[in-house]
């Protein structure tokens, strides 16, 4: 599969989502995230906003499911979200039910082994139970916390390649990664791509000479979409 681009909107006004999101759509993004924040902030109506702005584009409602998963996910497929997200601390029967809603709603299901006591085994549990897709993530508080420590902050692609190797679901890594790490993901055989902080948080540090963002996100969507996964 070629490399997949997602955008993580972790915004908290749906103006400046929307007003980003189409400079991504532009620069050749191919998945927008609604992202924690936004759906906290906006809720049901950020992602219906998402969904009315950009009709075709798949979106990713980052709910972080713990419980009561058939509601959640029901509620975020008729918003129009086509990816919702279940956790890998959430009890078994929270995953199943998610995985249900996404069959009986038509969305894809990504489970997320954050916090996980054994990351690869919680990515193959969660593709045992029957998610689409895995997210391999290393919380934001996690990291901060274990540098704090003045420890060495742990990042996503320290797992990625054995994560890979255990699921057949692709795989995406998120936590803590630069741009540059970000597009090296296809390379660990992960193809799903998520451009998170470094592009939506701090932004200005990534505009081009000319001071254009826009230009700097289509170098790197290209870097992304011209690599084979697993090369
Ligand atoms: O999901 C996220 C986090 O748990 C806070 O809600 C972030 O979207 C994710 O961690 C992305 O983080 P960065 O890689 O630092 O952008």
């Amino acid at each position: 599969m070629q490399p997949i681009v997602q955008i993580s909107l972790d915004l908290t006004n749906i103006a400046e989502a929307i007003e980003t999101a189409h400079l991504a759509i532009r620069a050749g993004v191919d998945w927008l995230e609604a992202g924690t924040p936004l759906i906290l902030a906006e809720g049901l109506h950020g992602v219906r906003a998402l969904r009315s702005e950009f009709p075709n584009v798949p979106i990713v409602a980052d709910l972080k499911t713990m419980d009561g998963g058939y509601l959640e996910a029901e509620m975020m497929a008729g918003a129009g979200a086509t990816h919702v997200v279940v956790m890998a601390r959430a009890h078994e029967e929270t995953v199943r039910c998610v995985v249900k809603a996404g069959k009986d709603f038509g969305v894809q299901v990504m489970g997320d082994n954050m916090v996980s006591d054994d990351m690869v085994a919680g990515a193959k549990w969660l593709e045992d139970l029957g998610c689409d897709f895995v997210i391999h993530h290393i919380g934001f508080d996690e990291r901060r916390g274990i540098a704090a420590r003045g420890q060495r902050m742990p990042s996503p692609l320290d797992q990625l390649r054995e994560v890979c190797e255990a699921v057949k679901v692709p795989v995406q890594a998120v936590g803590g990664l630069s741009l540059e790490q970000a597009i090296q993901c296809p390379a660990y055989g992960a193809p799903l791509v998520v451009l998170g902080a470094p592009l939506t948080i701090d932004a200005d540090s990534f505009k081009t000479a000319d001071g254009d963002l826009e230009s700097s996100l289509r170098l790197i969507c290209d870097a992304v979409h011209s690599q084979r996964v697993g090369d």
